[in-house]
């Protein structure tokens, strides 16, 4: 018998202690870290299981409408803020708050105040509430590194500038996963324990996918390297087989499958949206901060997506996310054009 994996297959890693192991590689850190990570855990729970709850609260009252006990029934996309909002504030580390359902960015009193600020999207894939496919949320964490008043100047910082990122996945099981900066490790709740439990150690991308997943019906706007990529992946004419096809239509659902699997998710630009749809600061950076920490790219049509600066919270850029090689077959393709330019 092999001990030793036999001890590894034992070893039940909840993501508390995972994350107190890697602070304890800091030893100047004093665990605001962990505490920070243990209120975001707290807030993907209360969103998983509001979640799993939507269609039965139908029942009794449409979201946004009244229930039968005369109560407001909240979206789950407001609701899911204000959870979000609430376990971050409450966490006493937190300095600024960017979300994707507030207009401005969120400054936190001077006496809850600490030092991170946290970028999110409560709930990603919205559209897909109703009909009960995969959802989530997605976070990215900076740090303000010097004791100076907070300003906006401190998340308008480029990905490559961030400290940890993830995401939270509430499909058929409830999947966390998070980059503290050193790999990516994913953990699946155990709803009977309550505890995200690690599952996926140290995933790395395939270096190459049979999977493309784009919302092809905005092909007659996308320009010529989108198009002769997406061509290429039907019809290779390379020798190489053709790629499939997967859209889920929630941005947290397809780059969890492409991590996994392999290939290529994009949001290009297109002549009604030059700058594409997906915003850089809470879905574009933590997304691209996994995929590079799992070995794959992330590119935005001109550059590294995280080498981008943002000049405002809401900002959006194109986006191509995946296994290496298929990110630079979308970059040659985008270097060949400018060369025709
Ligand atoms: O419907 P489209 O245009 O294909 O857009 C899908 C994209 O929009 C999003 O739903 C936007 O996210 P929100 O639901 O948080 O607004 C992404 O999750 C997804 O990748
Ligand atoms: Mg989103
Ligand atoms: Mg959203």
């Amino acid at each position: 018998m092999d001990h030793a994996a036999d001890a590894h297959r034992t070893d039940l890693m909840t993501i508390t202690r995972f994350v107190l192991n890697e602070q304890s590689k800091y030893p100047e850190s004093r665990g605001d870290f962990t505490i920070l990570l243990n209120h975001i855990v707290l807030g993907c729970k209360f969103v998983c299981s509001s979640v799993n709850k939507a269609g039965l609260a139908k029942l009794i009252g449409l979201a946004g409408e009244t229930n039968v006990q005369g109560e407001e029934q909240k979206k789950l996309d407001v609701l899911s803020n204000e959870v979000f909002i609430k376990a971050l504030v409450s966490s006493g580390r937190t300095c600024i708050l960017v979300s994707e359902e507030d207009e401005e960015a969120m400054f936190v009193e001077r006496s809850k105040r600490g030092r991170y600020c946290v970028v999110f999207d409560p709930l990603d894939g919205s559209s897909n509430i109703d009909c009960g496919v995969s959802i989530g949320t997605i976070f990215g964490i900076y740090m303000v590194k010097d004791n100076h008043e907070p300003t906006l100047d401190d998340v308008l910082q480029p990905g490559k500038n961030l400290l940890a990122a993830g995401y939270c996945m509430y499909g058929s099981s409830c999947t966390l996963v998070l980059s503290t900066g050193g790999g990516v490790n994913g953990f699946t709740l155990d709803p009977s324990l309550g505890e995200f439990i690690l599952t996926h150690p140290d995933i790395k991308i395939p270096k190459k996918g049979k999977i493309y997943s784009v919302n092809e019906g905005n092909a007659k706007n996308w320009d010529g390297p989108t198009a002769k990529f997406v061509e290429k992946c039907k019809f290779p004419n390379d020798g190489s087989s053709s790629k499939s096809l997967r859209y889920v239509g929630s941005m947290v659902a397809d780059v969890h499958r492409t991590l996994l699997y392999g290939g290529i998710f994009l949001y290009p630009a297109d002549k009604k949206s030059p700058n594409g749809k997906l915003r850089v600061l809470y879905e574009i950076f933590p997304m691209s901060f996994l995929m590079e920490q799992a070995g794959g790219q992330a590119f935005t049509g001109k550059q590294r997506a995280l080498d981008l600066v943002p000049t405002k919270i809401h900002e959006r850029s194109p986006i191509f996310l995946g296994s290496y090689d298929d990110v630079e077959e979308i970059k040659a393709l985008y270097a060949a054009e400018g060369k025709k330019e």
